[in-house]
């Protein structure tokens, strides 16, 4: 594999942008590889600038559920373009996207629109606080909501990767509000609101976690966080950045039959441009400016560009259910291959599962929290990305994050990624 162009552009890059990158995921510091450089996107593929193809399973971090340039998006967009890039002032687009969003998700009744799946959670979690006159915040280790500073204690993702999960520059003041608990673990949550139930705003969760591997939560799980927070008068918050519209039109939500108090968004709401939201009871929303006295703003905020790949993209997903079907057969058939590899050639792999979201851990363990997702073997997955890059498949550069099937996979997609791993996987042995 040729990347002598990425190589030269890397190294330009990181004369002017700290690390050459604009989100640390994208360095591939754990892993051993020149970050290929991209020149262009269509369908599941990727182009780079050294005439390299990839079938993509990154999709841009999740947003791309249809692929890259899917020919509606883009024509809308073109369309959109013309008429101005951003106003300022309301439009009849954001009321829409406000009622695809809720019509799709029961538990919200009212949402507002932010730029990042970061601004979504730091909004929800201000929201918990000021609505329930509590200050603390419990999430979970190996989750990942953005980068704001309540949650970027023993984060997940690239702060996982990179080794930063608590980040220099959080005041202790700020850290000190935030409990971390672990994924999976009732006893543990019991005696977190025992000892701080009185002053806990908020339990911020994904409910399949997608950036410590894929770790879903349990049913009974989940049904016990909804009992302790409602005993308690603290809010659940669902962090769906990466699950809303992705494992179910309906949000994972919907899987577990769970209604929290909050959902954040992000991501396909977007339709691969920046885009987060945050909504949940009318009543609890209802205290945010200039409806209530907590605020939130933002100057690009329902961009009229990125509601109209948002709503084009949720409607789509919205009136071709059987897309979501296609999403299943094709993961499955996926995940199938990846593990029956694993077990022919004896690779110590578990795997987890939901939807078009998936992972392969290297390790034999079953991964249901963040203590058995580090179990994995870093450096069998290095070899094993290095080698899957250079036959064509650009995974995510990380043991720690999910591979995305999106539409555009076709089966042969599907096919020739099983045939590499299998063929990456002797090299892991
Ligand atoms: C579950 C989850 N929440 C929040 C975020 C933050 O979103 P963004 O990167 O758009 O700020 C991400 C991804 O980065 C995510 O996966
Ligand atoms: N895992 C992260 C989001 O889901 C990756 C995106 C990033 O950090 O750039």
């Amino acid at each position: 594999m040729n990347l002598l162009k990425s190589k030269a552009l890397f190294e330009e890059a990181k004369q002017f942008i700290p690390g050459g990158v604009n989100s640390p995921v994208r360095a591939f510091r754990s892993v051993s590889v020149n970050p290929p450089f991209i020149e262009r996107g269509q369908g599941s593929k990727l182009y780079d600038v050294d005439g390299n193809t990839y079938i993509d399973y990154v999709g841009s971090w999740g947003p791309l559920i249809l692929g890259h340039t899917h020919p509606q998006v883009v024509e809308a967009l073109k369309m959109a373009i013309e008429r101005g890039t951003s106003y300022g002032a309301p439009t009849e687009l954001e009321t829409e996207v406000a009622k695809i969003v809720c019509e799709a998700v029961p538990s919200v009744e009212m949402v507002r629109m932010v730029n990042s799946g970061t601004e979504a959670t730091m909004s929800a979690l201000r929201l918990a606080r000021g609505y329930t006159g509590k200050n603390m915040i419990v999430k979970f280790e190996g989750n990942y909501h953005g980068h704001s500073d309540s949650l970027l204690i023993k984060a997940g993702s690239g702060a996982l990767t990179h080794g930063v999960p608590d980040s220099p520059g959080v005041p202790a003041d700020i850290a000190r509000n935030t409990i971390t608990a672990q994924y999976n673990d009732i006893e543990g949550m019991k005696q977190i609101f025992e000892v701080h139930g009185h002053d806990i705003a908020g339990v911020i969760i994904e409910p399949i976690a997608g950036n410590m591997g894929v770790v879903p939560a349990t049913q009974e799980y989940m049904n016990f966080l909804r009992e302790i927070t409602k005993a308690h008068e603290s809010l659940l918050i669902f962090d769906e950045v990466m699950t809303g519209f992705r494992v179910s039109f309906h949000g994972a939500q919907s899987l577990y039959n769970i209604c929290p108090d909050l959902t954040c968004f992000g991501k396909i709401i977007g339709g691969g441009l920046p885009v987060g939201a945050y909504g949940g009871k009318r009543e609890i929303m209802a205290q945010m400016s200039p409806a209530g006295p907590i605020y939130q703003a933002g100057t690009l905020s329902g961009n009229p560009l990125a509601m109209t790949a948002g709503f084009t993209t949720l409607k789509i997903l919205r009136d071709h259910p059987e897309i979501y079907v296609d999403l299943e057969e094709k993961s499955k058939l996926l995940a199938e291959g990846l593990q029956k590899n694993a077990a022919q050639l004896g690779v110590n792999a578990s795997f987890n599962r939901v939807g078009s979201m998936l992972c392969m851990f290297f390790t034999d363990r079953q991964v249901v929290d963040y203590a058995s997702a580090l179990a994995s073997d870093t450096k069998k997955f290095g070899i094993y990305f290095e080698e899957m890059l250079k036959a064509g498949v650009y995974l995510a550069p990380s043991q720690f994050e999910a591979a995305f099937v999106s539409a555009a996979h076709s089966k042969e997609d599907i096919l020739f990624t099983i045939e590499a791993s299998y063929q990456a996987l002797k090299k892991v042995i």
